[in-house]
């Protein structure tokens, strides 16, 4: 018995790595189900344009199909760019061979505005796809383009969905609202005579690809078991964490990243052991005389891109506090734990981005001065020079001053410190890419 669930993407290679293929691949990885291809073209693309298109010969998309349906099998398909009618007759013929859910992304145009199906074979996937689809995932400009249409809000995409299920017998139809006017990117869906809205705050990241990597991940989700309305509900969710977390690569769209969704929770795992371990070790170290009135905290951020609020920031709960002539934490090690030194961290990421990890140690001339002596790069700020518009905004204290402290010098510092003002007290702040750099400079100031 086969356990590991496969879906077929039908679609077209974007060597930029962003669309098509390459996007379906990644997501149907990223969901944890073994992917399949039949290429039908190859692009040459990159973030800005299209510049070469070759099709490839419609039996060999139809064979690409037929081998591994036969000898793997196919939990779920979709297709993305068909390019030719030739190839979607082909397509058409061949997965009508086999039961598999089908999803249907109706490429048309890249984000580029490059053609990607002949103007002469959008009735042909209107006669031999549409019938075919469990589920059709046009954009605005596709909806508008099977229906003659004008799509603007979501009462159209609405009357479109309902008129393309209607008139070609796809099953179901979502019509994607990344292009509808408004601040949400809402998407609209019609299922079994009922409509149902996804909806996600639209944000400015990285929109190559987001129609093949949703598609991709609703046709992953099928390929699992879910049930049509649950599978887009999770690759809303994943397309909205991919396109704010996409790598400003490339000169044109930046693509979405796939990645993001399995990242995220697998660095999350690997930062909450390092750091259990480290403050493990810094009970173990005992550094009395370190721990300032208002106790200790040490953090690790989760990597450049994904740092972005103090949630993306472990720290301890309730600190690491003198307890007699003990060192202890106080609680466990948790994602939003600490609020003062997960706005220290993020503001020192923004210059270095590499150095994620972060403790706060109390103040004295002497350990500024034994960390002088050991080589480490010192730099301060002065809360009585904080400008009043910042004083007058909660939270910006410490991102003015490490922001001043790392701009004091040109050098990345090992060591910022502050002289507290009235009310707070004066600190030290030491920084290293992990818990365990930062233990060893800590360990140079006992
Ligand atoms: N700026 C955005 N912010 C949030 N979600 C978005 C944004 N743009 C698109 N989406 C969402 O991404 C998914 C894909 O929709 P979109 O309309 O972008 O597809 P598309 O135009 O077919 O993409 P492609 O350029 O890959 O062809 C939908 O769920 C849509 O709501
Ligand atoms: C190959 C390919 N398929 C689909 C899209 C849609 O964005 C693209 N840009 N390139």
């Amino acid at each position: 018995m086969r356990l590991v669930r496969t879906a077929l993407t039908i679609a077209g290679s974007d060597s930029g790595g962003g669309a098509g293929i390459e996007a379906d691949l990644k997501t149907f990885t990223a969901f944890g189900v073994h992917g399949l291809v039949a290429i039908t073209s190859v692009t040459a693309q990159n973030t800005q344009t299209v510049t070469a298109i070759h099709d490839i010969p419609p039996e060999v998309v139809s064979e690409q199909i037929r081998v591994v349906a036969e000898d793997i099998g196919v939990d779920a398909a979709k297709t993305g760019m068909l390019s030719n009618a030739e190839i979607i007759k082909a397509v058409a013929k061949t997965v009508k061979n086999y039961d598999f859910p089908l999803v249907v992304d109706p490429v048309m145009i890249a984000k580029s505005g490059a053609p990607l199906l002949r103007e002469d074979a959008v009735d042909a996937l209107i006669k031999y796809i549409l019938p075919l689809a469990t589920l059709v995932t046009p954009n605005r400009f596709e909806a508008e383009k099977l229906t003659g249409m004008e799509i603007r809000n979501v009462n159209d995409a609405k009357l479109a969905a309902k008129k393309i299920a209607e008139e070609t017998g796809a099953k179901a139809v979502i019509v994607k609202g990344g292009h509808l006017e408004g601040k949400e990117a809402i998407d609209v869906l019609y299922h079994n005579g009922a409509y149902k809205l996804y909806r996600a705050p639209k944000v400015d990241g990285c929109t190559h690809g987001t129609g093949c990597s949703f598609s991709a991940a609703i046709t992953a989700n099928l390929a699992k078991g879910l049930s049509l309305e649950d599978a887009v509900s999770v690759a809303k969710e994943f397309i909205t964490l991919g396109i704010s977390t996409g790598h400003k690569i490339g000169h044109g769209h930046c693509p979405v990243n796939q990645s993001a969704w399995i990242e995220i929770p697998a660095e999350k795992w690997r930062i909450y052991e390092e750091l259990t371990r480290a403050v493990r070790e810094f009970e173990r170290i005992n550094p009395i005389k370190l721990i300032p009135e208002v106790g200790t905290n040490f953090v690790y951020a989760l990597p450049f891109p994904y740092a972005r609020t103090k949630e993306d920031v472990a720290g301890v709960k309730g600190r690491i506090v003198r307890v007699g002539n003990e060192v202890r934490a106080v609680g466990s090690v948790e994602f939003g734990a600490s609020d003062h030194l997960a706005r220290a961290i993020l503001t020192f990421m923004r210059f270095y981005p590499k150095y994620r990890s972060a403790i706060n140690v109390r103040y004295s001339e002497e350990i500024v001065e034994l960390a002088k002596e050991q080589g480490f790069t010192v730099s301060f700020y002065d809360r009585r020079e904080e400008p009043i518009e910042v004083k007058e905004k909660e939270g910006a204290t410490i991102p003015w001053g490490i922001e001043v402290a790392v701009k004091r010098i040109n050098k990345r510092p090992d060591v910022i410190y502050h002289l507290g003002d009235i009310g707070k007290e004066p600190m030290i702040l030491i920084f290293g890419r992990n818990p365990r750099e930062v233990l060893d400079k800590l360990r140079l100031l006992i």
